[in-house]
């Protein structure tokens, strides 16, 4: 089994080597099973219960002060899954696997997504707040009065950084108010077993979010994808990777032949080109291949082949 993580495209972490070892646990973990579904759900909920990564434990807070939860999953024979805006779910990427395989439809969500998680024994009502997502929502002193309230704050503070940490004209905004330097760390997997394929991408979503905002993640081509061709998960400016469906980009790429670093590469020019925001994806090919490539800072990666 080949299995390929991330940890999120964006500024550089200022705790590099200890997700590091967590991301290659998680490429570890992946690789020591023998189907590419099971591969791509076991690395990713290793990062979910990883309070260093913004998906599961360590999640963005939306503006209402609840952590809520997105992840997709896809496999090579367009088998789908997603779940988004689960309050209180660490393993969101298992809850988008029930809703690939136990329910006619391929994405489900808010509270009958974590009904859903409930009824297939996936915990809920998990405490997903860590020391430091507490001690950001505390210096954010977000308003209370109510969505119209929540959206004059987040209105003027959303975007201000991108997960590169760049404001939208492209000059470093570091000492913007509110810069979230965390604002990155969504985490995904693609796994070959050298016939199959799987992706699985899972996150808390962004800082300063109106509460209910649902980014890429969950968008199937847009914060994954899988085709026979090539299994794809993308992290980054969330609204910008979805309107030009960038992991769906990636897949056609290799389908057109292009090889898969070739084909990250690309995907994240034009990404630069259309939204010029920033992001990276990682890819594994149907011929065992792996690709990455970000115009953020940085995005950290780890692979393992058993
Ligand atoms: N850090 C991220 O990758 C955020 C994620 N793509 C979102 O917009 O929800």
């Amino acid at each position: 089994m080949q299995v390929l993580v991330h940890g999120g495209a964006g500024s550089a972490p200022d705790d590099p080597d200890p997700r590091q070892a967590v991301l290659e646990r998680a490429a570890e973990t992946g690789s020591n099973e023998t189907d590419p579904v099971d591969a791509v759900e076991q690395a990713v909920r290793v990062l979910e219960s990883s309070p260093r990564f913004n998906a599961g434990v360590g999640s963005a807070v939306q503006s209402d002060g609840e952590i809520r939860t997105d992840a997709g999953l896809m496999t090579d024979d367009r088998a789908v899954g997603a779940a988004c805006s689960m309050p209180g779910v660490e393993h969101a990427v298992s809850v988008a696997r029930v809703v690939m395989e136990e329910t006619p439809h391929g994405f489900v969500s808010g509270e009958q997504a974590v009904s859903l998680a409930d009824v297939f024994d996936i915990e809920t009502g998990v405490d997903l707040w860590s020391e430091r997502t507490r001690e950001k929502w505390a210096d954010l002193e977000a308003p209370t009065g109510g969505t119209k309230a929540e959206l004059e704050w987040i209105k003027q503070r959303y975007g201000a950084s991108d997960p590169g940490g760049r404001d939208r004209s492209g000059e470093q905004s570091g000492d913007a108010p509110d810069r979230d330097p965390q604002d990155h760390d969504t985490v995904g997997a693609v796994a070959f077993d050298g016939e199959r394929l799987a992706a699985a991408t899972s996150t808390g979503g962004r800082w300063l979010a109106l509460a209910g905002r649902v980014g890429d993640v969950p968008q199937v081509g847009a914060g994954f994808y899988c085709s026979p061709a090539a299994a794809v998960s993308a992290t980054g400016a969330g609204e910008d990777i979805a309107r030009v469906t960038l992991s769906r980009r990636v897949a056609r790429h290799v389908e057109c032949g292009l090889g898969a670093d070739t084909a990250a590469s690309l995907a994240i020019e034009e990404f630069a080109e259309l939204t010029g925001s920033t992001a990276g994806v990682i890819v594994l090919d149907a011929h065992g291949t792996l690709g990455s490539a970000y115009n953020s800072d940085a995005m950290q990666t780890a692979s393992r082949t058993r």
